[in-house]
């Protein structure tokens, strides 16, 4: 990878790999996360987010592949890019008899490219910007988790980003928690900061990210915007009818692949329901109706819905997502 062409790229990977003995936890990864973007990495549980960050980071070594962020070659130039980056990685873990302003100098201190100088400053603008003001002199054991991860977050604020990166920030939040880190994230990204946040909730990256990325069983399966993975889909179209033999014909005819649902039991007065995909660039919905209807087929229902995002994910990794949220 030249500079050139990562200008434009808070984060390039190329052929990224991680094995752990037989096992390859990160396979073969090029991601490509534009600068100014709020990036879902989105997979199940073991799909190999945790161990891709750590690569990125310099956390653990890459098997093979390369690594740039902001521009630079990791772990070459780790020692001016990771000022830049900040990030939560497996959950913060603090000292639970210290306050969460002392937990945060104590962290700073241990920075060694923070200045002293400037430390109280710092530290007491994180904890603004995470909204933990009012709680600041509060021992951490007495925080919340939800109040835990912002200030786990406050950590990787202490200095000016240009990326964070941050590993499922949301694990083990209450719906409120997690308002919380979402509204945070939005705001930061807001001021220009590149986000990489992992999840393994869609409704979570549906709703906060600009772009996706999708793992599973170490691979990345696409990446793109929200909405060049939707334009990925398939329609589908399902017909009501008391004449499925013929819906069936008519739509072949069109030359989609219809099938009849199971259930129907031939009884020529009850309806049965004939379903088949429809490519995204392929017939519009009144020229399906227009077709049965010239066809003679008896049509009682008709709708042509769009593939969710759900259902693409689903298609792509071959298994269930966990959608709620
Ligand atoms: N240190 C390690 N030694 C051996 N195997 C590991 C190690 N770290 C991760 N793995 C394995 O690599 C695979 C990917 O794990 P990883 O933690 O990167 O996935 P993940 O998508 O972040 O999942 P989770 O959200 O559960 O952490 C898993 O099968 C895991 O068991």
């Amino acid at each position: 990878m030249s500079p050139a062409d990562t200008a434009d790229f808070a984060i390039q990977t190329k052929a990224l790999t991680k094995s752990f003995g037989k096992q390859l936890a990160v396979n073969d990864v090029d991601l490509a996360v534009p600068r100014g973007s709020v990036f879902g990495f989105l997979g199940p549980n073991g799909s190999g987010k945790t161990s891709t960050i750590r690569m990125l980071l310099g956390l653990t070594q890459a098997t093979s592949g390369e690594v740039r962020m902001l521009g630079g070659a990791m772990p070459d130039r780790a020692h001016s890019i990771l000022p830049r980056v900040g990030a939560l990685v497996e959950g913060p873990s603090f000292y639970p008899f210290l306050t969460g302003r002392a937990n945060l100098r104590r962290l700073d201190t241990a920075d060694r490219y923070a200045s002293g100088a400037t430390r109280d400053a710092r530290v007491d603008a994180a904890l603004d910007r995470v909204g933990l003001t009012h709680a600041a002199t509060k021992k951490a054991h007495a925080y919340s988790l939800g109040m835990k991860q912002r200030l786990g977050i406050a950590n990787a604020l202490l200095m000016p980003r240009d990326l964070l990166i941050l590993d499922e920030p949301s694990n083990g939040l209450d719906p409120q928690g997690t308002r919380e880190v979402r509204q945070l994230i939005s705001s930061l990204a807001d001021e220009g900061t590149t986000i990489f946040v992992s999840s393994h909730l869609l409704s979570e990256i549906e709703q906060m990210c600009t772009h996706v990325a999708v793992m599973s069983a170490g691979r990345l399966l696409t990446q793109g915007t929200l909405d060049e993975l939707r334009a990925q889909g398939v329609q589908r179209v399902t017909v009501l009818t008391p004449d499925p033999d013929d819906a069936v014909r008519v739509l072949g005819g069109l030359g989609l692949h219809p099938t009849l649902a199971p259930g129907h039991d031939d009884e020529a007065s009850h309806p049965a329901t004939v379903t088949a995909e429809v490519p995204l660039d392929g017939l519009l919905p009144e020229r399906i109706t227009a077709a049965l209807v010239e066809g003679g087929v008896r049509v009682r229902g008709i709708q042509v819905a769009g593939a969710s995002l759900e259902d693409r994910f689903v298609d792509l990794t071959g298994e269930g997502f966990d959608v709620a949220g």
